[in-house]
């Protein structure tokens, strides 16, 4: 197996300013922070753990290149890029859109290599020249809109790839699972009315963007049906992330038969995230991994990608960047320095209110 591997130095340098959420206001009492939540250390470590694991040297690496605005075109409006450029020039560069999504001077050639990362390792991974294969890149990308960024996210780089790879590849069928705990609105956005792109979030329910990722969200016009939504209860942990992938996200992938798999991987559904409320270890992450690995091998010949959204625990996003990135290698899983505390929690039993939730997804229409 030839497992490719995108990471850049420069996403980690991505600049989220002195905020830790909102920006830094005296006069709101909101004081400056060394680390924003988004900062990009969290990412660089799980990238330094890949190296010091040794993992590194068994990975293939892919290298990014910037997203042509072409490329960024087929999924955001003109005005959206030529924002990004212009306030990318500025001395202290601007906001992804929402006010509380900074980048620093450059942002947008950080931006247009997060996605050009996610490009590459399609364009790899659809050719066959690698089997799989794992885009840490940054900034995040699932909550930017065709009109905006927001939620730290500036281009939605796994819908990007996805065009590129309907587009340029010439695939007519692609599937995106978005694990991370937060709705994929802007993936959903993107593709809403588009039966040619499935979109599905698992996702702790209304947790970010407000009022937003509901059940009845299932898509529009000729998309109705190819967007499904699978808002989870906050605690939910390993049993009922893995029941969800089971119950309702690999059924839907059978009927749909994509022709590539996207994993829009978000490690914010962790027991040790400060942004959400979930209890998903990196057991729970390599057992999410193992099942699309296989569910690809079994719809789409192993054509699937793995490209990072979001994840804020410095401690533990790196462990479970390494689980997943275990399970691609065809490696057991291995516990890490957190287990025995995470591990313990009670996330690895189902509820029957969790149960609930995800058979109301699972029963939803068909597409
Ligand atoms: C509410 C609210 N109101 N306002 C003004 C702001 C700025 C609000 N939250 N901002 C957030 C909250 C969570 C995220 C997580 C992003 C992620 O990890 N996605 O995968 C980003 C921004
Ligand atoms: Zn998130």
């Amino acid at each position: 197996m030839t497992i490719g591997y995108v990471w850049n130095t420069v996403y980690g340098w991505a600049d989220t300013g002195s905020g830790s959420l909102f920006p830094a206001d005296a006069t709101t009492g909101l004081q400056p922070i060394g680390h924003h939540l988004a900062h990009p250390d969290t990412k660089r470590r799980f990238h330094e753990l890949v190296a010091v694991s040794g993992l590194l040297d068994r990975l293939r690496p892919v290298r990014a290149v910037p997203a042509t605005e072409a490329d960024i075109l087929r999924v955001h409006t003109a005005e959206h890029l030529a924002r990004i450029k212009e306030e990318s020039l500025l001395p202290k560069g601007g906001d992804a859109g929402d006010g509380c999504s900074p980048f620093g001077r450059g942002g947008y050639e950080i931006a247009a290599l997060s996605a050009g990362g996610a490009i590459q390792l399609v364009d790899q991974v659809v050719s066959r020249t690698i089997d799989t294969g794992y885009a840490l890149v940054n900034p995040p990308g699932h909550h930017a809109y065709r009109a905006g960024g927001m939620g730290f996210c500036i281009f939605n780089n796994i819908s990007i790839a996805a065009a590129y790879a309907k587009d340029v590849l010439g695939l007519e069928r692609v599937a995106v699972v978005d694990w991370d705990v937060h709705h994929g609105n802007g993936t959903q956005e993107i593709w809403y009315s588009d039966p040619s792109v499935l979109t599905v979030s698992l996702h702790q329910h209304l947790c970010f963007p407000p009022n937003s990722g509901y059940l009845e969200e299932r898509g529009t016009g000729a998309g109705e049906g190819f967007s499904i939504n699978i808002p989870l209860p906050p605690a939910s942990g390993d049993a009922a992330y893995v029941h969800a992938m089971d119950e309702v996200v690999l059924p839907a992938l059978r009927e749909f038969r994509p022709e590539l798999i996207l994993v829009a991987s978000g490690f914010d559904a962790s027991i040790m995230d400060p942004l959400a409320r979930q209890m998903v270890t990196s057991a729970g992450f390599a057992r999410l991994t193992r099942r699309v690995l296989d569910v690809a091998a079994e719809l789409c010949e192993g054509r699937i990608a793995f490209v990072q959204e979001g994840g804020y625990s410095p401690h533990y996003v790196p462990f479970c960047g390494l689980a997943v990135l275990r399970e691609l290698l065809g490696d057991p899983y291995e516990p890490d320095p957190y287990s025995p505390i995470v591990s313990t929690q009670g996330g690895d039993v189902l509820l029957d209110h969790e149960a609930e939730a995800i058979q109301a997804a699972a029963h939803a229409p068909a597409m």
